[in-house]
């Protein structure tokens, strides 16, 4: 049964943030992800966490600056040494959330262009060791470029064949389905052949990016799937809800009862 983690960015959007840690509590989530925690102190994060018995699934790095247009630093040659405190910062929220694995994220660069590869192998191979020492998985995620124009890191193979490549036992793939089926298809397949290198796996149902019980993808098969494939992750809930974030939970009742 799939350990559901309930995207705080996303959904509870009708809570201001810390709030939204005690509405998925109280809607049954027993694990949260979210994009940012940065504007709220890490003591303050994982007192939200600790009244509510949440755990922390996933967060991302510092991403630059967001409001300004940027998606992460790690493939921007001259911004190494933000990366650098990043890390560093990131790692201040996980001590104190106890989080096991984060996210960073490329930023906006053409795919093929050979500084920015190199400047991403140096931004994930150091970030990776700094983890490491925390006991912290680093996770890369394609994202699409219909949703996030211009960002570099946006092809599965090529993700998976980097992750082999850079061969650090603690680098993994972020699985996000609805970005895999608008870049690719062929999710299960995808599924079965990337599974030994996933840490994480998200869910939305394109095309609008809402509840898993309505679009173009059955997402009953592919949570059955990952049963199959012996995931044993979490599944962050990275969706918009189509309108009040309760009102579109039903979708969650077959599963409840196990670990979400
Ligand atoms: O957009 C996504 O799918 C993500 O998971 C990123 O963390 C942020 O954009
Ligand atoms: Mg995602």
């Amino acid at each position: 049964m799939p350990v559901f983690a309930a995207n705080l960015t996303m959904m509870f959007n009708e809570w201001g943030f810390l709030d939204r840690f005690d509405a998925a509590a109280e809607a049954g989530f027993t694990a949260v992800e979210f994009l940012f925690p940065y504007d709220h102190p890490p003591e303050i994060v994982a007192e939200r966490l600790r009244r509510n018995g949440l755990t922390q699934a996933l967060f991302n790095m510092p991403p630059g600056d967001w409001a300004a247009g940027e998606r992460g630093l790690a493939a921007l040659p001259e911004r190494f040494a933000e990366v650098q405190a990043g890390v560093a910062k990131a790692l201040d929220y996980a001590a104190a959330t106890g989080v096991k694995r984060i996210h960073i994220m490329a930023g906006l660069a053409a795919s093929d262009d050979a500084a920015a590869m190199a400047a991403y192998r140096r931004s994930v191979e150091h970030a990776a060791g700094r983890l490491a020492e925390a006991g912290i998985d680093l996770l890369l995620e394609p994202i699409n470029g219909r949703d996030m124009p211009g960002y570099f890191l946006n092809d599965f193979d090529r993700t998976a064949a980097l992750i082999g490549e850079i061969g650090l036992g603690n680098v993994k793939l972020q699985f996000d389905i609805y970005h895999r089926q608008i870049i690719h298809g062929d999710v299960a397949k995808g599924l079965e052949r990337l599974m030994p290198l996933t840490g994480h796996v998200q869910i939305a149902n394109p095309p609008g990016r809402h509840e898993p019980d309505d679009g173009e993808l059955n997402y009953p098969f592919l949570f059955a799937e990952l049963d199959r494939l012996g995931y044993q992750g979490f599944v962050g809930c990275e969706y918009r809800p189509r309108g009040a974030t309760l009102d579109g939970l039903g979708w969650i009742a077959p599963y409840r009862g196990a670990r979400s």
